[in-house]
């Protein structure tokens, strides 16, 4: 876990301070359950498909239009809430969703803390969420001592000790936690707008999208849960998402620190530097992606022939991000879910987008919907 978050830690340290490296024990200890392995995941899609079930349900089904955005970051902290911490309370969330929203907006701000500041709100509603994960924390080892059955990954970092049987401190805990779900529920709710966003705007891949869905609809029985094989039956809508995220990379990159000198475009970059390198880089560039500006999900049909760090949503090498099978599964349940039930139309096409980290359509990007 270490391993996992220190770049992340880096671009969060507007949010959240950076504390003393953890040890290796903890690595250990935090990476052993393979929470984001696939084997791990398999069971959580049917559990998924239902929760996004129950959202549209709240949400979506009897309205004539939707913002797209603050739901889409309901449905994926609702997700990340039920799967890293085991809560379902829905006004624990909602409270939860203003705090994350603070907490990315501050991650590329200036550190400048006095009232008034982003830097400062986001200092603030990392206290709030720590304060709130603490409570979860003791809440959830009162459960466990009650016998209460837990799958989540929270309980295993509590369970978890180091070889001399040291527990982890819940201020440590909650801290990791707060980076789980930072890093793991705007990029996925990113993800699903702005599929709302490209696939609404183009009528013929809605068809197509639709066209796979209904074929996995159509092999299950009434009210039978997504499984993983259903998931392989996904391949365009998970195309349909690699150019969303071309267009609009959920994350816009990250940083590395320099293991020797280097030159780049005439300047010399010295060892121990941090430089930040981009996604979208090479997203428009026409010798990697014949004529850019078009949607065109075909482009993936062979993924294998793109020339090493071409294409980069989730990163790449030893860093690439862990919660890519994560968010696959998230991604097409709710695909699969929303084009079963609606058609739609963006409503502001010409919407304005904000945000450096995180791309944000200004109006929360509001669809008319129209039932199927
Ligand atoms: C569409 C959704 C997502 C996108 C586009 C995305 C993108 C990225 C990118 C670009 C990085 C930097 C990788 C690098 O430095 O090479 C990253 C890192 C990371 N992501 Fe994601 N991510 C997504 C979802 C998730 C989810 C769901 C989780 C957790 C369950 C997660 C956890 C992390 C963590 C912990 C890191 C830091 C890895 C490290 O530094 O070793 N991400 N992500």
């Amino acid at each position: 876990m270490q391993k996992m978050f220190r770049s992340y830690k880096a671009a969060a340290a507007a949010a959240a301070p950076p504390k003393q490296p953890a040890r290796d024990e903890e690595a250990k200890v935090l990476k052993a359950p393979g929470f984001l392995k696939p084997e791990a995941l398999m069971r959580f899609l049917g559990k998924m498909d239902s929760i996004t079930q129950e959202q549209m349900k709240i949400y979506w089904e009897d309205k004539d239009q939707v913002l797209a955005y603050p739901l889409a970051k309901t449905l994926t902290l609702s997700l990340a809430c039920r799967f890293f911490l085991g809560i379902d309370e829905p006004e624990r969330i909602a409270r939860l969703v203003e705090n994350f929203d603070d907490v990315t907006v501050g991650m590329h701000s200036l550190i400048v803390n006095f009232p008034g500041t982003i830097f400062h709100r986001a200092t603030k509603a990392a206290d709030a969420i720590r304060k709130e994960l603490k409570t979860v924390i003791q809440e959830k080892k009162a459960a466990m001592a009650s016998g209460a059955p837990m799958m989540d990954i929270l309980t295993h970092m509590i369970v978890a000790s180091d070889p001399s049987g040291q527990h982890m401190p819940e201020a440590e805990i909650a801290d990791k936690m707060m980076g789980l779900l930072t890093a793991g529920y705007s990029t996925v709710a990113t993800a699903m707008t702005f599929f709302m966003k490209y696939v609404g705007e183009r009528p013929d891949i809605y068809a197509k999208v639709l066209a796979e869905q209904m074929e996995v609809a159509e092999s299950k029985k009434t009210g039978q849960l997504l499984e993983w094989d259903d998931l392989n039956k996904m391949k365009y809508s998970w195309n349909v998402i690699y150019e969303v995220m071309r267009f609009t990379p959920p994350l816009q990159g990250t940083f590395r620190e320099a293991l020797t000198d280097f030159e780049y475009a005439g300047y010399t970059i010295p060892k121990g530097w941090k430089v930040y390198w981009t996604v979208s880089t090479t997203n428009m560039n026409p010798e990697y992606f014949p004529n850019p500006e078009k949607f065109d999900p075909s482009r993936y049909d062979d993924i294998s022939a793109f020339p090493p760090f071409t294409f980069v949503p989730f990163g790449g090498g030893p860093r690439m991000c862990p919660g890519k099978e994560y968010a696959r599964l998230a991604i097409l349940a709710f695909v699969h879910n929303v084009v079963k039930r609606f058609k739609w139309e963006v409503m502001f096409p010409k919407e304005k987008i904000t945000g450096d980290m995180m791309p944000t359509p200004e109006k929360g990007l509001p669809v008319r919907l129209t039932r199927r």
